[in-house]
């Protein structure tokens, strides 16, 4: 039977992908990596953690890429999309990073000669580095931050998407969030902020819908569509960038229904929304999804369980592909 990339694009969706972490115990897992490597399941890979600020940027001015590059390779190597993930957002910084603005911490004679809105360009360009030359033109760049203050918008998400145009100019760069998936405050402040960046000309691609959803309380898929509507109207594109949908434990048959027709659904939406290019899960096999280790008493949240069999969710996505 046609497994889910293979669904998707049939669909005429670019790819149904996974994010990835390199440095979890799926890597030393055959069946995991057979899964992750299998293009015909996923046509597209995220890393989960390995460019994020902490691991880029260990010590001050110093670039490491090298967990960064292995998702990365992998998804050359399989000709895969790649996701870039994270440019810009509040958790997860370089050790050093916490409650500073990039240079403050450095001896007061550099401070000087570098304007503040310098300071951020300073810590995107080699952000950017990873993924550059890709051979797959279709890259995507993650931009979010934790909460997106009515206008004027923060002037630090202006200087990443300008340094991430003129970094990479075939990059798409995404404003990635989270709770954006239905209608609320939230998303019709990042509908005017990509207003405001079109407007000032401000080059933004694409809205990424991050949905970590609860079985029961997910968005209704009229919710989903009206929602990733309002923002492609604004003439940029959408994806489903984290999706994973977490279950009270213990998994019974009617929670694990339940799951499965809110995947059905969350799909389903992206499906009939035509600026919707994909949907990537954060991650496919429970025991390496982050659910556990953030939502008390909740998980299952994959489409794969422990022993490498499916959720009835995988089945539900099947059935919106
Ligand atoms: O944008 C995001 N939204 C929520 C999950 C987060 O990933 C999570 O971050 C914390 C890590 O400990 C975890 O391994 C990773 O999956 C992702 O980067």
């Amino acid at each position: 039977s046609a497994q889910l990339n293979e669904l998707a694009q049939k669909a005429g969706k670019l790819y149904f992908g996974t994010a990835t972490d390199n440095e979890d115990i799926g890597f030393q897992n055959k069946t995991y990596l057979q899964i992750l490597n299998d293009t015909k399941e996923f046509g597209q890979l995220t890393p989960s953690n390995g460019q994020k600020w902490f691991a880029v940027e260990p010590e001050l001015g110093v670039f490491n890429y090298s967990y960064g590059d292995v998702v990365a390779d992998i998804a050359t190597a399989n000709k895969q999309i790649l996701r870039c993930h994270n440019l810009v957002w509040h958790s997860q910084l370089a050790p050093w990073g916490y409650g500073i603005s990039y240079l403050e911490q450095r001896k007061p004679h550099r401070r000087s000669h570098r304007p503040r809105n310098q300071r951020s360009q300073t810590l995107v360009q080699p952000m950017l580095r990873l993924g550059r030359g890709q051979r797959s033109p279709q890259r995507r760049r993650d931009l979010s931050q934790r909460h997106l203050p009515p206008s004027p918008r923060p002037e630090y998400i202006r200087i990443a998407f300008r340094a991430a145009a003129a970094a990479d100019p075939h990059a798409k760069l995404y404003y990635n969030d989270y709770n954006i998936e239905s209608p609320n405050n939230k998303s019709a402040a990042v509908r005017a902020l990509v207003r405001d960046l079109k407007k000032e000309g401000i080059r933004i691609d694409g809205v990424g819908l991050q949905s970590h959803f609860t079985a029961g309380s997910a968005p209704s898929i009229d919710n989903l569509i009206w929602t990733m509507e309002g923002y492609t109207k604004l003439g940029v594109e959408v994806a489903l960038t984290e999706l994973d949908i977490r279950i009270m434990e213990p998994e019974t048959s009617s929670n694990l229904a339940q799951q499965s027709s809110d995947y059905k659904n969350a799909v389903g939406a992206c499906m009939l929304v035509d600026g919707c290019v994909g949907v990537t899960v954060w991650d496919f096999w429970d025991p390496v999804s982050w659910v556990p280790g953030v939502f008390t008493g909740m998980g299952s949240a994959c489409l794969w369980f422990g022993n490498f069999t499916k959720h009835p969710a995988y089945q539900g996505v099947v059935e919106a592909l």
